[in-house]
């Protein structure tokens, strides 16, 4: 693995590059960089990365475990636009590099998972794509995904979001002009999604989380435009369990500042390294922000 000065500074110029030019979805780089065999599922997480956590982690590998099989495989989107946070001027090329260093943490959490069932061999562990959209909006992450070069077509996407995202990928406020959820047919026509649940004061217990798929397979959403078939293309996960504290970026962030002892928990190893090194959240560093 190249120095962590040496990793930003290589995300820093491909990012440079990618947000010049006129795509709207590049990969920046594959873990292992060996040529790997054709996907013939995509898991995609799409995340701020800010920093990877535990969460993260949980979420890819439960989904990688289903199938462990030549075949997955799991891509890490970044986008360089969020759907309701104004973009900064930002030093994403902190991000990337923890990307890649969580790239290496779920595969050696996986391997390890795998030699206890089987005699190993990281051969039937996951490649894993480091990339980036400008698009902010799941439809249109899913198409430029589609419609690059970098995938065999079609190629199923399954989308690993948390229950707050799924909330928000059903809110019409964020499909102008006509606002119905109709914007969303080409997702699930060819895609899923995983949810995992996010039970929590904002979001309501488990109970209400899964009361949301219940309803939409009733068809209560059909007047604004989801058919209750969609219901089918939607797996819900079970999130942490009701004795563990959450875990999120936020928590990790804070974490970085004032009890860096918590990071042993709320993020994988590698990322932990690189917060501790690189201090991208401490207040003189350029790199802190949301
Ligand atoms: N603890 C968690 N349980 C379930 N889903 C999660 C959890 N943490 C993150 N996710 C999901 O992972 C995806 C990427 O997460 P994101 O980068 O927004 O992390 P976050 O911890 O929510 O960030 P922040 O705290 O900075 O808002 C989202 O779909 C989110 O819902
Ligand atoms: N309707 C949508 O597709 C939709 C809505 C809100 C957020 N998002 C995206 O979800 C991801 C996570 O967002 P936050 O970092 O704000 O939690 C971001 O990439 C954001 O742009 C998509």
């Amino acid at each position: 693995m190249a120095s962590f000065r040496a990793l930003r500074s290589q995300y820093a110029s491909r990012l440079k590059q990618f947000i010049a030019s006129a795509k709207e979805f590049e990969v920046l780089a594959t873990v292992p960089p060996s040529h790997a065999s054709l996907p013939k599922t995509l898991y995609v997480l799409d995340s701020s990365f800010n920093p990877p956590t535990r969460a993260h982690l949980r979420i890819a590998s439960s989904a990688l475990l289903e199938q462990l099989e030549p075949g997955s495989r799991l891509l890490l989107l970044l986008a360089t636009q969020n759907a309701d946070k104004p973009s900064k001027p930002a030093p994403f090329e902190d991000r990337l590099a923890m990307m890649e260093l969580f790239a290496h943490d779920i595969r050696s959490h996986l391997a390890a998972i795998h030699s206890s069932t089987t005699a190993s061999s990281m051969e039937h562990i996951p490649t894993i794509d480091i990339a980036v959209t400008k698009k902010p909006y799941f439809i249109d992450k899913a198409a430029a995904i589609e419609a690059s070069d970098h995938y065999p077509s079609p190629l199923e996407q399954v989308h690993l979001v948390g229950y707050d995202t799924l909330i928000r990928i059903f809110n019409p406020k964020y499909y102008p002009p006509e606002h119905t959820l109709q914007r969303l047919g080409p997702l699930f026509s060819q895609h899923r999604l995983r949810v995992t649940l996010r039970p929590g004061d904002d979001w309501g217990d488990r109970e209400e989380q899964e009361g949301f798929l219940a309803s939409l397979a009733r068809g209560d959403r059909e007047a604004e435009g989801a058919p209750r078939e969609w219901a089918q293309k939607i797996q819900f996960i079970e999130g942490r369990k009701p004795e563990d504290p959450p875990v999120s970026s936020t928590r990790a962030r804070e974490a970085a500042q004032s009890a860096p002892q918590d990071l042993e928990w709320l993020v994988p190893d590698n990322v932990r390294q690189f917060v501790l090194s690189e201090r991208p959240y401490s207040e003189e560093s350029p790199g802190t922000r949301i």
